[in-house]
């Protein structure tokens, strides 16, 4: 038997599908193992805790989202194996890439039975009506109802608009029947942008948002190290700001790879600190995974209030598919170096 069961939490907030595995519990673990390991008083504790710990990354994990620039078959093979339709895929605007590329892997995710959200960066488009038939194309061909607004990273507009906020306020999204946006946050900040821009810049419009009738929520930058994150999103927090957050993750990729994009993306700091600990990094294929981010914001749970992890393919959207997949059924080892192992099934 492989049945497929439904998690125990709330269905629509819980995209990626347990597997239960027969004669196991949902650790995986054979039949009476668990008994086993509790002979000792010592060891029924460690146990207890590392139990906890995994059911914790486990029930963040079975939140996830997805970011994708294409949409192969391998990747639509792995959806469908393990995520449950309707779950949200963004798909990024790179500005070296024609609108229609990205219209066409829009429709291809919403065919596939997933929610697209296409990246909006406002800075790339000429007018606001090559914006407005951007998305109405999207609206029509593949029900977008909500957006990725950003500003992208031209250093100057092709156009009128500069940051974010101005298309919010220009209620173009709104008179295509977009209810909800996405906006960027910062956990490492902007290579070009002060942090104190950044926080000013994320109130305006999650204010802007409620303003002009859309709901919103913040998805991250990704970042390598758990420590930024933490600190970030307990400093969010604190400034009132209670909106749900999608922490971007990178990987699993290739160790050259994610330096690659991060360099790209502007995040230095992070794959500075994770170059120092790439020598923790011990998947046999040398490839990243993004374990010692997840686990660091899964540990302090309802601390850092609705938080799910949101995953950026660079490495191909079926590998982070089961990626996330296997640590969201609990497949997964804690290690000593803070991060955690997916164990075969
Ligand atoms: N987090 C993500 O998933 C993605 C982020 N980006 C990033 O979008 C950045 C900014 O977008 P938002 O956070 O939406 O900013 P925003 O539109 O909220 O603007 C905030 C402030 O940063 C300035 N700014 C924005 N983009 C800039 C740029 N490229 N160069 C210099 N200053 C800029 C704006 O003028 C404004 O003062 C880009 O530079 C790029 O790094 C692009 C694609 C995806
Ligand atoms: N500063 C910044 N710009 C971005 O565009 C961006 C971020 N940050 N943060 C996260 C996401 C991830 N982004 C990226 C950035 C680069 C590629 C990229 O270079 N991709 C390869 C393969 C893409 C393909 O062929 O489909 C490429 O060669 O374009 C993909 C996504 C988009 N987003």
């Amino acid at each position: 038997m492989d049945a497929r069961v439904e998690p125990a939490h709330d269905a629509n907030e819980s995209p990626v599908r347990l597997r239960q595995i027969s004669s196991a519990d949902r650790f995986g673990r054979p039949e009476g193992q668990a008994m086993a390991q509790t002979s000792t008083a010592l060891r029924h504790s460690d146990h207890d805790v590392t139990d906890d710990t995994i059911a914790s990354i486990a029930a963040v994990m079975a939140r996830a989202t997805f970011e994708t620039t294409r949409l192969a078959a391998a990747d639509a093979a792995a959806l469908a194996a393990h995520v449950r339709p309707g779950t949200l895929v963004y798909v990024s605007a790179l500005p070296t890439k024609p609108f229609a590329e990205q219209r066409g892997v829009v429709e291809a995710v919403r065919a596939a039975g997933y929610e697209p959200v296409p990246h909006l960066a406002v800075r790339s488009f000429a007018s606001a009506a090559a914006l407005s038939d951007h998305l109405a194309a999207m609206v029509e061909r593949a029900g977008v109802t909500r957006v990725l607004v950003i500003a992208g990273d031209r250093s100057e507009p092709a156009g009128p608009f500069r940051a974010a906020i101005e298309l919010i306020e220009s209620g173009l999204l709104q008179g295509h029947g977009i209810h909800e946006i996405g906006v960027a946050g910062y956990p490492d900040g902007h290579p070009r942008v002060a942090p104190v821009t950044l926080d000013l810049a994320l109130a305006a419009k999650l204010t802007a948002a409620a303003e002009t009738g859309l709901s919103a929520h913040v998805v991250t930058q990704f970042t390598m190290t758990p420590e930024p994150i933490v600190a970030w999103l307990t400093r969010l927090r604190a400034q009132g700001i209670d909106h749900p957050v999608r922490i971007g993750f990178a990987g699993p990729a290739s160790v050259t790879a994610l330096l690659r994009y991060a360099r790209i993306c502007g995040v230095r700091a992070s794959a500075q600190a994770f170059a120092r600990n790439v020598g923790l990094v011990r998947d046999m294929l040398g490839t990243a995974t993004p374990d010692r981010a997840v686990r660091g914001v899964a540990g302090p749970g309802d601390r850092l209030g609705d938080v799910s992890p949101h995953f950026y393919a660079f490495g191909g959207l079926a590998a982070a598919v089961r990626w996330s997949a296997a640590v969201a059924a609990g497949r997964i080892a804690l290690d000593r170096a803070g991060g955690f192992s997916v164990t075969p099934p």
